[in-house]
């Protein structure tokens, strides 16, 4: 780095501050920033980074920024956001700025008309863009997509997703069909009963949801499904002083009609214990508040007025909630179900407990004050007053010392057990009624034959707050899993795009989160495995589950102790109350106080006997199924099922092709136009941008076009250079400023640069004019040098071809020789072969006519015989010559002719054996009979 250079430093609240360095020291830089001139700050080298040449342009691609670092990064999405350009591409990766506003015209119908059918890159970056590639990387690669929305709460995920599938549905639905009505419309009534305010977003969704959207053969809308994951179930009963319940609650209280809320004994919101803990505001339009009546209005309300959001309107919205259910198919009945439902957990948060002396069991009771409760609660959940209040303080047990074993016994509660026991039942009402709700909105979209579907996942990104508990973690472990899924996925695409360039470059390596996830869930020593078997324990300690986590991963490189924490408000845990895990965006410390509770989905074995006991159908059917064995510790585990779950979810995400969306929440304030940049740096460095920076730089990282390229140089150059077509004008230009081949390639379409190169490029060509001369004179030689190569090049290619062709004219030939030479050979050879056997046998036929010539008996006959085979040879040859016999007749004829010959042979030879034996016998008659002569007619001496 240069003295005077333009660098951005690290700054508390603005991520970076511009300025330009003074001062370069050994160990850090002196830089003095432009809004504070003749200050200076002290930066250590790794957190100052070079700035781009132009303070106000942006890029629509990360990318294609000259500097690629956090800082330019940051600043680029600023500068875009500023321009209310909230969407900026990193590759192939869509960052959505949340602009807090109704941005005019950029959801329209004409918008929409505007993507369909255009490649990422050829219009501004939008979330239309990604919906679009998405539908057509599905359609042409015959493949399911999913989109990944992520971001911290308020960052637009919901409103993002949304648009998804508002995209979708209106570019491939059936015009506004029952399919994508009932998806878009599902919305209102998962929001009700999903969304609640937080600090951090007023509409906030506590629960993940994965929409998959289906496809028919022709790519149009078939049928829809939707997942959810992880609602956040402690908010049912306690929420902090500035959030809400769920939206429900205020809706049904505040819009509900007199009749039903008489039916339901609702009240204002501060009358419910599992409300008044948190805001008890409504959010109210002006139009809506004239109707409000003041007996459904909270203290808080009356004091302060209602809360204000443009699109929140509690009695509105109820509704539009009730609306919503009609279109979903549920009717009156099942609807008053539901909504008894949701007050009976309010009134059910009502019943109080107290230690009751008189118990010399020291057990509790119900107060006197919440009888009235009691006996709503009792009547709206459909069972025996009675029977909840024994339910709720005593619970039934199974013995196993003393008296017989097995027998149940109901063992009293305490009133801390009773209100814990009072707690799991509301949440397991709610939660299931959740689990109904979605349910039925599946039941109500119609699915035809799917070929493919495009799946939109949102689910909160990685989070980490002051207290960090069970909630947290295991959605930075989704998030983990994400993550790791993410780098694997974009490390594929910027690969598949070398690769499409034709780049031929090596692989990029990258550092895995692989640890972070065994250290989690891994058979044995995991972090969810620990905490189940602590929950099995008879008596869970919190502190016992903290030591084992910290024992069984002694060295972990990912695991620490909470004293080691960065944050004070973390080193005063006590090692067995918490544990720190050093997450791919940064260490989070958790308290562990309460892991084993919301570990567990369990409710003690009365409880669940009554409510499935229950007279309110709707009761009943959702607890339909669930298990109970009186007495055992009951113990489901909430981890175990969400891991399960995400299991499912990654192996669904694998199977499909990817496309991210990384939301980014601009302010704390929920304004718009203001762009605080260190939580916009940390949120970037959450959803893994810094990175995919990082994986960048080992490769390719800068690319532009080269009609960009051409666009950005050719006003600096002379025109017979400009005149260049853009690709042998970039080339023109590398060469002449001899520019290492290592440092960048050229692609089909695009030139890319490896980090810091095409600044270093950029700065030449900018220098001053001399230089500039020079370099013209060197890109003039350099052209006429490349253009005469390129003639001698050409005149040799012409000799080099014409040899060629003639070479490659006699091998042919060759060739051709060859083949039809082992064509004829291979026809042939069984003949030949044939041939010369039976000319062999003709040749033994001389042997025949020995034997023959021999016989002195039927000589005529045996000279006829070895005449006649001797024909049949001749005949059977030219039989062979003639015809197209196939080997096996060949073989077959051969034989017959051997067979016979040896027949013929045999009998000659049988027959000359016969003649010499009688020629034999008659010599030796002769003997004989000269002996007797002798010995008869002789006269002696
Ligand atoms: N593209 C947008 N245009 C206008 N306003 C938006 C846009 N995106 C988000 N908002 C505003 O920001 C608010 C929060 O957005 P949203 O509910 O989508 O956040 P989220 O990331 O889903 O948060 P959570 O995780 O808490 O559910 C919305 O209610 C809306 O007012």
């Amino acid at each position: 780095m240069d003295g005077g250079r333009k660098v951005w430093v690290p700054h508390q609240t603005d991520g970076f501050k511009l300025g330009r360095i003074v001062d370069i020291g050994t160990d850090s830089i002196a830089i003095e920033p432009f809004d504070a001139p003749g200050t200076t700050i002290n930066a250590i080298y790794d957190r100052t980074f070079p700035a781009e040449e132009y303070d106000n342009k942006d890029c629509e691609d990360n990318c294609a920024l000259m500097y690629l670092n956090e800082a330019t990064l940051l600043n680029n999405v600023r500068i875009r956001y500023m321009k209310n350009q909230i969407y900026t591409y990193t590759a192939n990766i869509l960052i959505a700025v949340n602009p807090y506003y109704e941005m005019p015209d950029l959801y329209s119908s004409n918008t929409i008309k505007k993507y369909q059918g255009k490649s990422l890159g050829t219009l501004p970056p939008h979330v239309f863009a990604i919906a679009d590639k998405a539908h057509r990387d599905m359609k042409v690669n015959k493949v399911s997509q999913s989109i990944i929305v992520s971001g911290e709460s308020g960052a637009g995920k919901t409103e993002s997703t949304k648009y998804i599938l508002k995209y979708l549905a209106e570019s491939w639905g059936t015009h506004a069909g029952p399919v994508e009505q009932r998806i878009l419309e599902s919305n209102p009534l998962l929001e009700a009963f999903g969304n609640a305010k937080t600090v951090r977003n007023n509409n906030s969704s506590r629960f993940g949801k994965f929409v998959e959207i289906h496809f028919d053969n022709k790519s149009s809308v078939c049928g829809g499904f939707i997942s959810h994951y992880l609602l956040e179930k402690s908010r049912i009963c306690t929420q902090s002083k500035e959030e809400r319940n769920y939206h429900i609650f205020y809706r049904l209280c505040a819009g509900a009609p007199e009749d039903l809320k008489t039916k339901l004994k609702l009240g204002a919101p501060d009358t419910f214990q599992y409300i008044r803990q948190g805001c008890t505001q409504y959010f109210i339009s002006r139009a809506s508040e004239k109707n409000l009546n003041a007996d459904r209005k909270s203290q808080e309300y009356l004091k302060k007025g209602s809360l204000k959001d443009p699109v929140l309107d509690d009695v509105r919205d109820f509704n539009v909630c009730n609306e919503a259910m009609t279109k979903m198919g549920i009717n009156n009945e099942d609807r008053l179900g539901i909504f008894t439902i949701v007050a009976s957990v309010l009134h059910l948060g009502n019943i109080s407990f107290e230690e009751n002396h008189e118990d010399t069991k020291g057990g509790c009771m119900i107060t006197k004050a919440a009888e009235d409760s009691l006996v709503t609660a009792a009547g709206l959940i459909g069972v025996n007053k009675e029977e909840l209040r024994e339910s709720l303080t005593s619970r039934v047990m199974q013995t196993s010392r003393g008296g017989v074993k097995g027998t149940a016994i109901k063992v009293p509660l305490k009133a801390g057990e009773a209100q814990s026991g009072r707690d799991a039942l509301a949440k397991a009402i709610y939660s299931k009624l959740f689990d109904y709700i979605v349910r039925r909105v599946n039941e109500a979209i119609p699915f035809g034959s799917s070929m493919n579907y495009i799946g939109v996942l949102d689910i909160a990104g990685f989070e980490y707050f002051q207290v960090n508990s069970f909630e947290q973690f295991c959605i930075n472990y989704c998030n983990e899993k994400l993550q790791q899924f993410f780098n694997e996925r974009i490390l594929n695409e910027e690969q598949i795009l070398y690769e499409k360039e034709g780049l031929n470059v090596r692989k990029i390596q990258w550092t895995d989160n692989q640890d972070c996830i065994e250290l989690v869930e891994t058979k044995g020593s995991g972090i969810f495995e620990l905490l189940d078997e602590e929950s099995k324990l008879p008596t869970p300690k919190p502190e016992h589950f903290t030591a084992e986590v910290h024992n069984r991963n002694k060295n972990h490189f990912r695991l620490s102790h909470p004293r080691k924490s960065k944050l004070k408000s973390h080193r005063g845990l006590r090692d067995d109350e918490g544990f720190l895990i050093r997450h791919f965006a940064g260490a989070v410390c958790y308290h562990t106080t309460q892991f084993i509770e919301k570990n567990n989905d369990a409710l003690h074995a009365s409880l669940v006997f009554l409510v499935q006991d229950s007279k309110n159908k709707l009761v009943q059917k959702l607890f339909e199924g669930t298990k109970v064995q009186a007495g055992k510790l009951q113990f489901s585990s909430v981890g175990t099922k969400f891991r399960q779950q995400l299991t499912v979810l990654m192996q669904k995400l694998s199977s499909t092709g990817t496309n991210f969306i990384r939301c980014i929440k601009p302010n704390s304030k929920m304004v718009d136009h203001l762009y605080e940049g260190a939580q916009i740096l940390s949120q970037l460095q959450c959803a893994g941008m810094i990175s995919v920076l990082d994986l960048m730089q080992q490769g390719f990282p800068s690319r532009t076009q080269f009609s960009d390229l051409y666009n950005m140089y050719k006003s600096y150059l002379p025109p017979e250079l400009s005149r260049l077509d853009p690709r042998l004008f970039c080339k023109a230009l590398f060469k002449a400023l001899g520019l290492d081949d290592k440092d960048f390639k050229f692609g089909l379409t695009k030139v890319f640069f490896r980090p810091g190169k095409f600044a270093e490029f950029d700065q030449i060509m900018k220098s001053d004019p001399e230089n500039l001369a020079a370099l013209v004179k060197k890109v003039k030689k350099w052209l006429i040098c490349s253009r005469w190569r390129k003639a001698q090049w050409g005149a040799l290619s012409v000799i080099k071809l014409k040899n060629k062709i003639k070479y490659r004219n006699s091998m042919y030939i060759k060739i051709q020789k060859t083949a039809r030479m082992w064509k004829c050979r291979r026809a042939f050879k069984p003949k030949y072969e044939t041939v010369k056997k039976v000319i062999g046998l003709q040749g033994q036929m001389a042997l025949m006519g020995q034997i023959v010539s021999q016989l002195k008996k039927d000589k005529e006959a045996a000279t006829k015989q070895v005449k006649d085979f001797d024909h049949v040879l001749l005949e059977n040859l030219k039989k062979i010559r003639s015809s197209n016999m196939k080997r096996q007749e060949l073989d077959n004829l051969y034989n017959s002719l051997t067979v016979n010959m040896d027949q013929q042979l045999a009998g000659l030879k049988k027959k000359l054996e016969e003649q010499k034996n009688a020629e034999e016998q008659e010599r030796l008659r002769k003997i004989q009979v000269n002996f007797f002569f002798m010995l008869h007619f002789v006269p002696l001496r």
